[in-house]
């Protein structure tokens, strides 16, 4: 019999961008309802495909879901997090500079939200602590 145990489980490798605007606004996109953590917000980014650099992934991801062309990308941290259906490494990057208007080209809904009211939204479980991150590194005198 085949048993699968968290730590030998494969990781799937996910390039995620929090995308800050100058007034200090994120972006948010609603996930699509029939994806995994289908109606929760989420950070834009997929999966870093085969031959490709996270880095590549993220400007990729950012291209396809929300059009925009991301610059200054700046890691900010990397949470590795065990969901019932699959293990995933949220590569996570800071873009701080970026041109183009954001909206969801994949029907999703995004918006720009202020750090205090990233709390009223419901996120997959995972981002909790990306979301502490944002918080640590943007507390006066860290900030990125
Ligand atoms: N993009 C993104 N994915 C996240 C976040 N938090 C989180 O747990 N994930 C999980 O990371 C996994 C991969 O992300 P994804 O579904 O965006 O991948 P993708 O764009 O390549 O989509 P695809 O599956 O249609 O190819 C999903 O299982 C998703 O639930 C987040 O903030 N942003
Ligand atoms: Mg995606």
């Amino acid at each position: 019999m085949v048993s699968e145990t968290l730590t030998d489980r494969k990781v799937i490798h996910v390039a995620v961008g929090v995308v800050r605007r100058a007034d200090g606004r994120i972006l948010i996109a609603r996930r699509p309802d029939h994806l995994h953590m289908g109606g929760r917000w989420e950070f834009p980014g997929g999966k870093v495909e085969e031959g490709e650099t996270v880095q590549q992934a993220l400007a990729r991801e950012l291209r396809e879901e929300v059009a925009i062309e991301a610059g200054g990308l700046q890691p900010l941290t990397e949470i590795r997090h065990d969901y019932p259906e699959k293990t995933v490494l949220l590569d996570t990057w800071w873009v701080l500079a970026f041109t183009g208007e954001a909206r969801g080209l994949e029907a999703q809904e995004v918006r720009w939200v202020a750090l205090d009211e990233l709390d009223s939204y419901r996120f997959p479980d995972a981002n909790r602590e990306i979301i502490a991150a944002i918080r640590a590194a943007t507390t006066p005198g860290n900030d990125p």
